[in-house]
């Protein structure tokens, strides 16, 4: 089954356009969402848990619709956003009083496990909880009420290297049910490589891929050549790149056919960061049509 099914869904905001993005997401496996900064991962988001209204386009959810209302739906998703001050002035075993009550399917032995398990102390106000605490809190309550796919918006940024890795090990546990699936929204390329079976990647809300990480790491390359011979490279194989001081670093596609056929330049496989900036900031040239 898959988690999620997105197909053309549309969106604007005055200028900004969000434009027929599709995608899937199978169930046992957690996709990485990157983009630049505003390129529309968190309206993505925000269609997918139906809290704002998309233009066009379909959703469909564990094999549901996102309907309004839905409130089954809404109990199997589980939901972390940037920290939230809703329960800065309760402790935790408060926060876990009012929670029992909200969810149906709440599971107190799991979130106090997790409580354990990120060490965090149960008789202190939220709100004087560093940062990380409040996230790791936050992640606490999103895998307590039994959900099937998580939904993560920066989940992990502004938290040390080894919190991160100690969330990223809980989410790699979660998706090891079949049943279960992650998306997580992330600027931190490396988090996502590790975790990540899926990248999703959006630019100025446009879809430029949508593939399985090893796939990516497969087909796309980095090919580095000196600026006389750049001009001897076909512009069809030449998706985006970047003039440096002694080289021209250029993202190509299909690595291996790359490197047979410029065998005078170097082509190491793309890490997901180097996607990612080249398409940013990387220039293209216009293909004569
Ligand atoms: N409620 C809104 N009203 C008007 N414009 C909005 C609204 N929400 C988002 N936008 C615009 O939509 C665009 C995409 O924003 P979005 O928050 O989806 O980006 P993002 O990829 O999540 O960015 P970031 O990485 O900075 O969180 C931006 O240009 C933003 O200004």
């Amino acid at each position: 089954m898959n988690a999620l099914e997105i197909k053309n869904i549309t969106k604007k905001y005055g200028d900004f356009h969000l434009e027929n993005i599709s995608f899937i997401l199978p169930c046992g496996n957690i996709m990485g969402l990157i983009g630049e900064n505003g390129a529309g991962k968190s309206t993505i988001i925000n269609c997918i848990l139906d809290t704002i209204e998309k233009d066009s386009g379909t959703i469909s959810i564990l094999g549901q619709t996102n309907e309004k209302n839905n409130l089954r739906l809404k109990e199997d998703i589980g939901v972390v956003f940037d920290v939230s001050e809703f329960y800065d002035n309760y402790n935790i075993l408060q926060t876990e009083n009012i929670l029992k009550d909200i969810y149906k399917k709440w599971d107190k032995k799991t979130f106090y496990n997790y409580i354990e398990k990120f060490d965090l102390p149960k008789n202190k106000l939220v709100k004087d909880f560093s940062r990380g605490m409040k996230m790791k809190l936050a992640i606490s309550i999103a895998l307590s009420h039994q959900p099937k796919l998580l939904i993560l918006d920066e989940a992990t940024s502004g938290l040390d290297p080894i919190m991160r890795d100690e969330i990223l090990d809980v989410f790699m546990e979660f998706v090891q049910n079949e049943n279960h699936a992650i998306l997580l929204s992330s600027h931190i390329s490396s988090d996502l490589e590790k975790v990540a079976d899926y990248i999703t990647f959006i630019h100025e809300g446009k879809l430029i891929l949508s593939s399985s990480k090893d796939e990516l790491i497969y087909e796309y390359g980095i090919m580095k050549c000196r600026d006389d011979e750049f001009e001897f490279i076909d512009k069809e194989d030449i998706i985006r790149y970047r003039k440096k001081t002694y080289e021209v670093e250029i993202l190509v596609r299909d690595r291996e056919k790359m490197a047979n056929k410029y065998t005078k330049c170097i082509v190491d496989p793309a890490k997901v960061d180097d996607i990612m900036t080249l398409y940013v900031k990387g220039a293209y040239l216009c293909l004569d049509l």
